[in-house]
């Protein structure tokens, strides 16, 4: 499946029985010896009573993180088209959280993604005190950038054009700084006006992806916090449009958008 072009392979892990390592998902993501993608989506059953499933995302290079949002997009599609359930609104577990995800019209997907969160140790970030910007220096730049938490860590980076040709430098320079001892995902964030960005994201344990949908709600709760934006943005990202609101403070992260279905097949590893 994909959503905007953020590919996963999507496994249901609750009619078969199956464990994978590491060296599996590396394998099945790989895309000249494997299926290919991005990330490894497993749907699960839930662990706890308010939840009707649990998904855990692994990226192409086996790691796993807390949080994926086209993947919860496609999640949504998947069980409903595999008649794992009936529900057009369900709540997920991922990671630590508690995801509501809405089927709509067209095939799209709106996720309450929760609130973001910008306290260092919870991103985690090696800063001792919480702030709407840091100081950064990576490649030999000192930038200023958005750190956050959509449930897995965002650094994002105002920038003239996505286009340019120094942000693939940067954005791994970010992705493994230091001072991130979980690593973290790179956004480069090109404001077109207050309901209008553009984005490109370098994602932990995959590299640039076409899109990243916590990426898109960090970009937006990053630019809402500096007062670039509106409370409701329109994302554009190499592989599609996201649609994104966020009212501020404790607020959920609203994202809406599309989810397709590649193709099926059976996996022998
Ligand atoms: N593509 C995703 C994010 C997937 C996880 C990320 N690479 C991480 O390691 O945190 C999205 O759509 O949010």
């Amino acid at each position: 499946m994909h959503g905007a072009g953020n590919d996963f392979v999507m496994i249901d892990t609750i009619s078969q029985r199956i464990k994978l390592r590491p060296r599996d998902i590396r394998r099945i993501a790989d895309r000249r010896r494997g299926v290919g993608c991005d990330q490894v989506l497993l749907v699960e059953p839930p662990g706890q009573p308010e939840a009707d499933f649990r998904y855990r995302i692994f990226n192409a290079d086996g790691s796993e993180a807390g949080q994926c949002g086209n993947g919860a997009r496609c999640f949504a599609r998947f069980v409903r088209h595999r008649r794992l359930t009936h529900l057009t609104t369900m709540v997920v577990e991922a990671g630590s959280s508690l995801m509501t995800l809405r089927l709509r019209e067209n095939h799209e997907v709106e996720v309450d993604m929760g609130a973001p969160l910008f306290t260092p140790a919870d991103i985690p970030f090696r800063r001792a005190e919480t702030a709407p910007e840091y100081e950064l220096t990576a490649a030999g730049e000192t930038l200023r950038v958005g750190v956050l938490s959509m449930g897995n860590p965002h650094a994002v980076l105002r920038v003239n054009d996505v286009n340019d040709g120094s942000l693939e430098r940067l954005g791994e320079a970010i992705r493994s700084h230091e001072d991130f001892p979980e690593e973290t995902n790179a956004g480069f964030l090109e404001v077109v006006d207050r309901t209008h960005v553009r984005l490109r994201v370098f994602e932990r344990g995959v590299g640039e992806t076409e899109a990243c949908g916590s990426g898109a709600c960090a970009a937006v709760v990053y630019g809402r916090r500096m007062g670039w934006l509106d409370d409701r943005v329109t994302v554009e990202l190499t592989g599609g449009k996201l649609h994104i609101q966020w009212q501020g403070d404790d607020s959920s992260v609203l994202m809406t958008g599309p989810t397709a279905i590649s193709f099926e097949g059976t996996i022998r590893l």
